[in-house]
């Protein structure tokens, strides 16, 4: 065997969990994830590039676009004319997928804008929540192992059907095109009507979008919240951030679990594991079967089809890593239980009857149903949001959407008459709490 077939070739590790009964918590442990000491490392990284970010802010930007991006910066602000420009200079087929995704993603978050809600508990009581968008947002769109002209799309269109005023995009400076971010990136701002660019990379640019910087004459004035996918460095930014602006989620290193049962086709479940692994060396690819014939089946997919693959390595790096496995379960139930606990960044299903799986799941960023609605699909043109979160946080955390770019404001408006006969309520719970002049504003008004 060569050294080339070694490392391209798949090794998907078995987790057999047949014939055990696991707690949720127990599930939740044996389940793949990304190795705890990769995290805790990043972890301490982005610690010290938010504080050299604070500190020294354009200065500590230019250094590490040096460290990471090996590119020696002038403004680190792009010119709106290199957006008009990378435009006009879009390859046609491109310009073409670029505008159906926005079409289809933008046609979708006009569909999830949520009504206000209003409602007179009582005579003369009304109470409404009214939605209202964020004052400015600040969107990453990553730029390392690979260059994301469609998280652009993602992040841009519910920020712009939410009615988000002030946007803000930074991207990391590509050391080919003279410190700009990727051209592809620019014209899809450009398509959409954005004109803020910051050529800025991973953490120190979420912290840049936080905390505000400025650079000669031009000024990243701070936003209200930052959304938007990334790698490690990125999703922990996001995480060490939440104190100081709102985040959307931990939309992190990719993952793609694959429920699939005996009447799944094991080329098409081994192409979708593949496609997600091709993002970087650390994603999560993980099969959750009970049907170890079709665990066999896909196993020997994946060695034909990964040593074909343009980024065969990282592939193989990514299957074979403590994120990756196929998982064995004793029947369907049991195999959703798994991807519950797994709650995966995006869940396909390849079962029959693949919608009625579909809708037992709780936990996933996104659910892809039957065999004809991969990944990919979604990744681009689906309609649906790729930016979607990762490692667990599907529990409690959901992908972007308009409402990421919304939030609630309740209005309470209550007449003399309504107070009057709510007051005696209100004065005893106040008593209760031992916070006596919260009952005397009421008894002010309504005596008594
Ligand atoms: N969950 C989602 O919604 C989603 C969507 C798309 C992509 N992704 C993920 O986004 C990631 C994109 O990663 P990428 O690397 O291609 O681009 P990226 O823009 O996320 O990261 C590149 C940046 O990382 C920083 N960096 C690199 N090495 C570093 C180090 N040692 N210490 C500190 N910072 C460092 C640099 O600033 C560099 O500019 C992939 O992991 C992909 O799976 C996730
Ligand atoms: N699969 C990614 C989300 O984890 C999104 C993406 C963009 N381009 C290709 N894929
Ligand atoms: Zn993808």
């Amino acid at each position: 065997m060569t050294t080339a077939e070694t490392t391209t070739t798949p090794a998907l590790r078995t987790i057999d969990l047949r014939g055990r009964q696991l707690s949720w918590a127990e599930l939740r442990a044996a389940v793949p994830r990304q190795s705890t000491s990769s995290l805790a490392s990043a972890e301490q990284a982005v610690e010290e590039i938010i504080a050299a970010v604070r500190a020294e802010g354009a200065a500590a930007l230019r250094r590490y676009a040096r460290r990471f991006d090996g590119v020696e910066q002038q403004r680190l602000r792009v010119d709106p004319a290199e957006i008009r420009r990378a435009v006009d200079a879009l390859d046609p087929a491109v310009r073409r997928g670029l505008q159906t995704a926005i079409q289809r993603t933008r046609a979708f978050a006009a569909a999830q804008r949520p009504a206000d809600a209003r409602l007179e508990v009582a005579p003369g009581a009304v109470l409404v929540q009214r939605w209202t968008p964020i004052r400015r947002a600040g969107l990453y769109v990553p730029g390392g192992l690979a260059v994301y002209p469609s998280s652009v799309v993602m992040n841009v269109v519910p920020a712009q059907a939410a009615g988000v005023g002030s946007i803000v995009l930074c991207s990391p400076p590509q050391r080919e095109f003279d410190g700009l971010p990727h051209p592809t990136i620019l014209a899809a701002a450009g398509l959409l009507g954005v004109d803020e660019v910051w050529a800025v990379g991973g953490a120190q640019s979420l912290a840049a979008m936080a905390h505000g910087v400025v650079d000669g004459e031009d000024v990243l004035e701070p936003v209200d919240t930052v959304t938007g996918p990334g790698n490690v460095y990125v999703a922990t930014a996001k995480r060490l951030l939440r104190s100081v602006v709102g985040v959307d989620a931990e939309a992190g290193t990719t993952e793609i679990a694959v429920l699939a049962d005996d009447t799944a086709n094991p080329a098409y479940v081994a192409a979708d594991l593949i496609s997600q692994a091709e993002h970087d060396p650390a994603a999560g690819s993980v099969l959750i079967t009970h049907s170890p014939a079709l665990a066999e089946r896909v196993a020997a997919e994946l060695a034909v089809q990964v040593p074909r693959t343009r980024h065969r390595e990282r592939v193989a790096t990514a299957l074979s890593g403590p994120q990756s496995g196929a998982v064995l379960t004793d029947d369907l139930d049991a195999s959703i239980a798994v991807a519950d606990a797994y709650a995966a960044e995006h869940l396909e299903i390849h079962t029959a009857a693949p919608q009625e799986v579909a809708a037992r799941v709780r936990n996933a960023g996104a659910i892809f149903v039957g065999p004809y609605s991969p990944v990919p699909l979604g990744d681009y043109a689906a309609g649906s949001n790729h930016v979607l979160p990762t490692g667990g946080t599907a529990v409690h955390a959901q992908g972007l959407s308009t409402t990421s770019f919304l939030k609630a404001v309740q209005v309470v408006e209550y007449s003399r008459e309504a107070l009057a006969e709510i007051g005696a309520d209100i004065v005893a719970l106040a008593d209760s709490e031992d916070l006596p002049a919260h009952g005397a504003a009421i008894t002010i008004r309504t005596g008594g």
